[in-house]
């Protein structure tokens, strides 16, 4: 039985980790489980999947789910999740959401856990402190985001071998052929409807914004160790072909399948084996018959054009621009500020921003809070 922990079970990935799990209930056991404010489901998860240590944010929450469940260690807050993030377990899933993922992930590296990582925050925020405590403790990483998870099936076997490059796909979002002043006239409520995934809020603005290809092509910087220019991002509107790697002979591998995250959440926690899914097979007569790729347009979608800058300044810059990317999706979901704004005001704080090289996690820590707050008063 693999041991299992869940830092934000109550999300997108975490319920839909908890679906694989429950569909392979001979291979896994879950030792932790965490949420935000979502109590009632987890109290739902606790008794279903008995874990030993569960974890939420308030803290009579806390005490409420102790007294429902007395067999239960219950914690709240940051030092909580820290908790779960180092409790025993095989394999520590992060499925929180934003940069409040990036010290858990570091705390269960340095417990000698291996990792599934959802949350591509840790790396675009913290990649070279993440990607050196990997190496100190001798753990391993395997990405669930889609796109990672196809590169890292196609890595397999050949992590010897000489890359060209990774094509790394997207599929341009609901968005996807628009003018900048048509972006200006975006709702919330447009943005939210992403037309390949079902996703937390927060990712699928980042879908609509192209932000998201932008943090993943840092995510796959850092997992892959490749250069950030010899990452290609092809825009594919089907979202069957989940990303590819082309070798120093041009020959090319891709991992395609249906868009369903299950696939790549029992890549990670099956690792190395493969789980025998129920799950809808692809139709190559119907979605996949007609498959085609475009190129990103930067000019229209700044976000992704802003991490490619960010990548390639390194130093402080990548968390200056998620600490800004994050606070300002947050306000336009609340309807504080618009669509465009996102990529105007993340361009400008970054033009402001003194980077520093090589940040330690506690630098990163505060440079993030910095922002935030900046960004918070500048709104
Ligand atoms: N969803 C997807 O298909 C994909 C997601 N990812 C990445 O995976 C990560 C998770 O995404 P997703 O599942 O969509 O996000 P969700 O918003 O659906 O879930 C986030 C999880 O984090 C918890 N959480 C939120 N705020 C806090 C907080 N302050 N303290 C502690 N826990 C908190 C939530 O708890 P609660 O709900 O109880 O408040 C929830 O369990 C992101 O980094 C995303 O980019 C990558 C690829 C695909
Ligand atoms: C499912 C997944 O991995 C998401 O990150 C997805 O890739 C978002 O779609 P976009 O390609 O539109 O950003
Ligand atoms: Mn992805």
């Amino acid at each position: 039985m693999k041991k299992v922990a869940i830092l934000g079970s109550t999300g997108s990935i975490g319920t839909q980790a908890l679906d694989v799990i429950e569909s392979n209930k001979d291979r896994f056991k879950v030792t932790a489980l965490t949420c935000g404010s979502n109590v009632r489901l987890l109290a739902e998860q606790i008794r279903k999947f008995t874990p030993a240590l569960a974890v939420c944010m308030d803290k009579k929450d806390a005490a409420a789910l102790s007294a429902e469940f007395p067999k239960v260690q219950v914690l709240w807050g940051g030092e909580g999740l820290i908790t779960a993030a180092e409790s025993d377990c095989d394999i520590l899933l992060n499925s929180l959401m934003g940069m409040r993922g990036l010290v858990p992930t570091y705390h269960g590296i340095m417990a000698g856990h291996d990792i599934a990582l959802a949350n591509k925050e840790t790396l675009v925020a913290g990649g070279s402190v993440i990607m050196e405590a990997v190496k100190e403790k001798g753990v391993r990483m395997v990405p669930v985001d889609s796109e990672h998870s196809a590169i890292f099936q196609c890595l397999e076997g050949n992590r010897d071998k000489k890359i060209k490059k990774i094509l790394l796909t997207a599929s341009g979002g609901p968005f996807r052929g628009w003018s900048l002043d048509r972006l200006k006239t975006v709702t919330p409520e447009m943005a939210l409807k992403h037309p390949n995934w079902s996703m937390g809020r927060k990712i699928t603005i980042d879908s609509a914004t192209m932000m998201n290809k932008g943090l993943e092509m840092i995510e796959a910087k850092w997992l892959f160790g490749v250069d950030i220019d010899d990452i290609q991002v092809l825009v594919h509107p089907q979202s069957i072909m989940h990303s590819a790697v082309e070798f120093c002979d041009t020959s090319i591998l891709a991992q395609m399948g249906v868009p369903d995250m299950r696939i790549p959440i029992s890549v990670a926690l099956g690792y190395p084996d493969r789980l025998i899914s129920d799950g809808r097979e692809l139709d190559f007569f119907k979605e996949a018959a007609t498959l085609t790729f475009e190129k990103p347009d930067m000019k229209v979608f700044k976000c992704m054009k802003l991490a490619v800058d960010a990548a390639r300044a390194g130093g402080s810059y990548p968390v200056v621009m998620n600490a800004a990317n994050e606070v300002l999706v947050e306000a336009f979901l609340k309807g504080r500020t618009g669509f465009t704004d996102i990529g105007d005001n993340i361009e400008r704080i970054m033009d402001e921003h003194e980077s520093i090289s090589e940040p330690s996690l506690e630098d990163i820590i505060e440079i993030d809070r910095k922002t935030r707050e900046k960004v918070e008063r500048e709104i």
